[in-house]
């Protein structure tokens, strides 16, 4: 069975096809910078490479170029799409309807498009993703997998914020939580590697790419998690602020600020970026420290820091901790990270081993002491494999159904 994943972006689409006979990945696509006068294409099927640059209208134009490549007799890897059984799409919003992935129908559609006022970054390019595939694969089913689901089980008083209650009735304001696909598989990867099962588990897992957020999840259900209404909440990330007092918010508009310059500025020109006034590239700020750029190793710090107080107070409602997980960009690759964030953690029996955090890097395992009271991991997190799970599993149950219908 042949599944392709599509993670649509504001400007970009990712795409994959997995094999799920032995859940291996055939072909991984990214077209980028969709819309604007050069976009770049890149493909990558068993070791064939293809990359160029060329105009690219809109997503369906995308997709479509994707479609020619998937199937290109030089560079792709199927016949013809007709070997596609199923797709599923990556969106991120799913507000308070969607507690796990569903198949897409006109109504999942319309309750996508109620919810992208909640994730206008987000969800109108998941809903392009979804109409482009629609229109090109119209007898395919599709499935949409949300990054909100997994932390649907968050109790009300880890949602709610303290705001007049009626905000909530009349706009849904409140704590979602993203990144909830990545969560989900490396929580269940570090179990396995643990070999604990889930329910025995107070874990913490900490998804740091360029968006950064940590879940924390009590025997297998989260009940915290650090993004909130939007990805802009929490940790400090590449290019966002994470938390801030919001009267600074207000402080700037009274100086001036529009709606879209404040949103720019939260989303695009702070956190790490904007702080080291450099990049929102670790490997970047890395550089600069070792240069002795002092902005740079500001932005690290206050990196760390933040990272290691969030860490803390979720070990508190947690009441406890057996697994640290780190992943995604940031958390697979970055030793100094790691090592500065559990230092600071030591005061919780959180024992970080030196020579396997370094010996680990860019790899999966245990990184704690023998003596450590918390296990410590990377896990290499696979947003695309857990959607092609979720998808498999919603199609053969769907296929079961209409065997059924038709006897
Ligand atoms: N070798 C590395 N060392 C340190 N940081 C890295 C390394 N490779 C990637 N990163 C960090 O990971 C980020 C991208 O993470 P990723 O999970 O791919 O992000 P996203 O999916 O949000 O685009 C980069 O911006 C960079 O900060
Ligand atoms: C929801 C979110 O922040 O996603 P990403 O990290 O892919 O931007
Ligand atoms: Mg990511």
């Amino acid at each position: 069975m042949k599944i392709l994943v599509i993670n649509s972006g504001s400007s970009s689409l990712k795409y994959q096809i997995l094999e799920m006979e032995n859940e291996s990945c055939l072909v991984k696509g990214l077209v980028e910078r969709i819309g604007e006068q050069e976009s770049d294409i890149e493909q990558e099927s068993e070791g064939k490479e293809y990359k160029n640059i060329t105009k690219i209208k809109d997503h369906e134009e995308a997709l479509k170029k994707a479609m020619e490549l998937i199937t290109d007799p030089e560079y792709g890897c199927l016949k013809e799409l007709g070997e596609i059984d199923a797709v599923g799409h990556r969106v991120v919003h799913g507000g308070e309807e969607f507690f796990s992935s569903v198949l897409i129908d006109e109504e999942v559609i319309k309750a996508i498009e109620d919810n992208a006022e909640l994730a206008p970054l987000h969800n109108p390019p998941n809903l392009m993703g979804i109409k482009a595939a629609k229109k090109l694969l119209p007898k395919v089913p599709q499935v949409a997998v949300f990054d909100t689901s997994f932390h649907h089980s968050m109790p009300e008083k880890a949602y709610m914020y303290g705001l007049p209650y009626e905000l909530y009735q009349k706009y849904k304001i409140r704590r979602y939580g993203f990144h909830g696909t990545s969560h989900r598989y490396v929580s269940k990867k570090a179990s396995e590697i643990l070999k604990k099962d889930m329910k025995e588990l107070k874990m913490i897992t900490a998804h740091l790419g360029n968006g950064a957020s940590l879940a924390a999840i009590d025997r297998g259900k989260v009940i915290d998690t650090s993004m909130g209404f939007t990805p802009l909440e929490g940790l400090i990330m590449g290019t966002r602020s994470g938390d801030i007092d919001p009267g600074i918010v207000l402080f700037l508009t009274r100086k001036g600020y529009s709606v879209d310059e404040a949103d720019d500025l939260l989303n695009k020109r702070s956190g790490v970026y904007g702080l080291s006034e450099m990049s929102n590239d670790m490997r970047d700020i890395r550089k600069g420290i070792e240069n002795g750029d002092k902005k740079a190793k500001l932005a690290y710090d206050v990196y760390v820091y933040r990272l290691a107080k969030y860490i803390g107070s979720y070990i508190t409602v947690l009441k406890g901790l057996d697994a640290l997980v780190f992943t995604a960009g940031v958390g697979e690759n970055d030793e100094h990270v790691r090592m500065d964030v559990c230092n600071y953690l030591d005061f919780f029996g959180v024992k970080i081993d030196k020579e396997k955090n370094t010996l680990l890097n860019r790899k999966e395992g245990i990184i704690s002491t023998s003596d450590s009271d918390v296990g410590i991991l990377i896990v290499k997190t696979d947003e695309e494999l857990m959607i092609a799970q979720d998808t498999k599993r919603i199609f053969k149950k769907f296929q079961n159904v209409a065997k059924k219908i038709e006897v």
